[in-house]
């Protein structure tokens, strides 16, 4: 029993593939989300004014300011012993402030204009004041009006973050292995060689695609211009037996810390299919296709003059989700304008921007720190967190996952805040909430800008509430480099006792990086013989699904006759047809393989051919494929 008469549809039919490629991420307006999602109101109240910076925060001069404040808590009253600030009318909520909301980030005067060009249109629409309040001086504003409450978990991530943000550590690519080169059909034509034979040669492989950790990358930012990275095709094979050239790899290069995901359609994460840490380690993902067979290959010993050559197999393809955790030893974490860049400058050759306003760091920063010829470490410092960091508030959400890889962290208290203590708690339940295992890390306390007299007099009450705790703090000055030796020195230590347990090295080692590749190439061998069968009642449609045999279908190349009496035996020998019978195939049903569509008929009705019936001789068509 064959299905002897074939029709194909006009339109290419493809309901399976390897891989699918996803929808493209719809890229986020800030503008429109800017604009839904007003500043976060509290009930405080401040002055507006007319400068886009809020002159009314800055009110410390060259100080090291205090409009950091994180709200204050019950048990903590703001005394008169910290009345170093009392000025400040108000001790403003961060978290509900506009300050530290990704739609609108500070950011000093002189850089503003490029600021804005980075950030969208934030702001675009009012010259007076940067976030959108109304600017007369002497207006006092309620930030209540722009508050719709908590924010959502999750809610605010991802929601106009501006793409210099988002694309530091996360990017999602599309890769493709080349499809394999066409095989040819071509007869050895010389003098004095009569039936010179077949002498078709095979197409070439597809490129492979190739993930390379490159060392002097530090972000994922170079994947905001260029995400699409294909393979070369394989060429085609030539006469006199040419088997084609090879189809060009592709290598995409990555920074270390990188977390390879499959990416799912409908977000959220995919499954991790690798961990690239250490430079120079080069992950084989996806390999090229295989060049179709030409004539000469088909030839055998009862099959002299073989008319018939296989298309190359179609590369895979699909999309990836990057993620990027970078690879420091020490993370520095605490609220905004702490002093975590100034520390870093001075304890390592890092030049990260310092300046008297929160959030000045945006992005991550790297500096590798010696103590001693053979003693060095790398600290990250981080964006400030501020309360509610864990559910999107602030900036520094974006990159906690960052101390995730960190094996000691350096939590730097603001030591001129009015509260540090709590400052302190916050921080750590931050910490904790985003993640527990981030709480669980060992880390130091730094208690900064002891140069500061009142500062120094706070000192004695803090360290003492962390006795409490257990915990012995650091005293330092950032700005004088007083006292961040010791605290390098201590946090050495803390890195050496983590790294004997941890053993990252080990595992870094450890693992297949080209099994995304095996497995491809384990589907490729899979058999033609297994395959399922799923019926439509409704439009009597037959549709058999498998990896073999729709591999068999793609590579089946339709211009050679003989490809039809090849594809009709494989339907045969690999069981299609039996099974079809069996569940009930009838006269006139359509059966669907991959690519191709057909119409069911029982050999002895032949007569009753369909393809008849339309008037056409031979009654198959063949789609014009590849
Ligand atoms: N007096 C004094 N000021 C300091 C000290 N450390 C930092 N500062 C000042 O505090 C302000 C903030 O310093 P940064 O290092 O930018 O603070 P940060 O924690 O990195 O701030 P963000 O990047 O916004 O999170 C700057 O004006 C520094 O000069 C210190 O030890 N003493
Ligand atoms: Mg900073």
């Amino acid at each position: 029993m064959l299905p002897s008469a074939m029709v194909v549809a006009a339109s290419s039919f493809s309901f399976f593939r390897l891989f699918v490629a996803r929808d493209r991420p719809k890229s986020s307006n800030l503008r429109e989300s800017s604009r839904a999602n007003p500043n976060h109101g509290s009930n405080l109240k401040f002055r507006s004014c007319s400068s886009r910076l809020l002159p009314a925060f800055q009110s410390a001069g060259d100080e090291a300011t205090t409009y950091t404040r994180l709200p204050p808590k019950e048990d903590f009253q703001i005394g008169p012993s910290i009345g170093l600030h009392a000025s400040l009318s108000d001790v403003i909520k961060l978290s509900e402030s506009p300050l530290p909301s990704v739609d609108s980030p500070a950011k000093k005067p002189s850089e503003t204009s490029t600021f804005l060009e980075d950030f969208g249109e934030v702001g675009k629409e009012d010259d007076e004041n940067f976030f959108g309040f109304e600017s007369d001086d002497d207006e006092e504003i309620t930030l209540d009006e722009f508050s719709d409450g908590e924010i959502e978990e999750g809610d605010a991530k991802e929601k106009g973050i501006p793409a210099v943000m988002r694309c530091f550590d996360r990017a999602k690519i599309y890769v493709k292995a080349g499809d394999g080169g066409n095989g040819v059909v071509a007869f050895r034509r010389e003098k004095y060689v009569p039936y010179g034979g077949p002498s078709g040669g095979d197409g070439g492989n597809g490129g492979d695609v190739y993930l390379v950790v490159d060392e002097s990358m530090n972000s994922l930012l170079p994947f905001r211009k260029s995400i699409h990275f294909r393979a070369g095709r394989g060429e085609h094979g030539q006469g006199k037996k040419q088997t084609g050239a090879k189809g060009v790899d592709v290598v995409v290069k990555v920074a270390p810390g990188t977390v390879v995901r499959e990416s799912r359609k409908g977000g959220g994460e995919g499954e991790v299919l690798l961990e690239l840490l250490k430079p120079g380690q080069r992950a084989l993902v996806l390999p090229g296709g295989r060049g179709g067979r030409g004539n000469a290959s088909f030839k055998s010993g009862t099959r002299k003059v073989p008319k018939i050559a296989e298309n190359g197999e179609a590369g895979a393809e699909m999309w990836l989700d990057l993620e990027l955790k970078l690879v420091a030893d020490v993370g520095i974490v605490g609220v905004p304008n702490a002093g975590k860049s100034t520390l870093l400058s001075a304890i390592s050759a890092a030049q990260p921007e310092i300046a008297n306003y929160p959030f000045t760091t945006i992005l991550p920063n790297l500096g590798v720190v010696s103590l001693d010829y053979d003693s060095t470490m790398v600290v990250a410092d981080l964006p400030g967190l501020l309360e509610g960091a864990h559910k999107g508030v602030g900036l520094g959400h974006e990159f906690l996952r960052h101390t995730e890889r960190c094996s000691v962290l350096v939590h730097v208290v603001d030591g001129s805040s009015i509260q540090p203590e709590y400052e302190f708690d916050a921080v750590r339940l931050e910490l904790e909430q985003f993640s527990p295992g981030l709480s669980e890390k060992p880390y130091i306390v730094a208690f900064n800008k002891m140069d500061l007299p009142e500062v120094y007099q706070k000192c004695d009450s803090f360290k003492k509430y962390l006795w409490n705790h257990g915990i012995e703090p650091v005293c330092i000055s950032a700005m004088h480099r007083q006292g961040t030796h010791e605290l390098v020195c201590a946090a050495y230590e803390l890195l050496k006792k983590e790294k004997a347990k941890t053993k990252l090295e080990e595992w870094a080692d450890s693992g297949n990086l080209n099994h995304v590749a095996d497995s491809i190439i384990k589907q490729r061998s899979v058999s033609m013989s297994e395959f399922e069968i799923f019926h439509d009642g409704i439009s009597n449609t037959w549709h058999v699904v498998g990896i073999g045999i729709h591999r068999f279908v793609q590579m089946t190349n339709w211009q050679y006759n003989e490809s039809l009496r090849r594809f009709q035996h494989a339907l045969e020998a690999c069981g299609v047809n039996r099974a079809l019978l069996k569940q009930g195939v009838k006269e006139g049903d359509t059966v669907i393989v991959g690519e191709m569509e057909m119409v069911w008929h029982n050999e002895n009705e032949q007569t009753e051919a369909l393809g008849s019936k339309k008037g056409i001789s031979g009654s198959v068509r063949w789609p014009q494929l590849g």
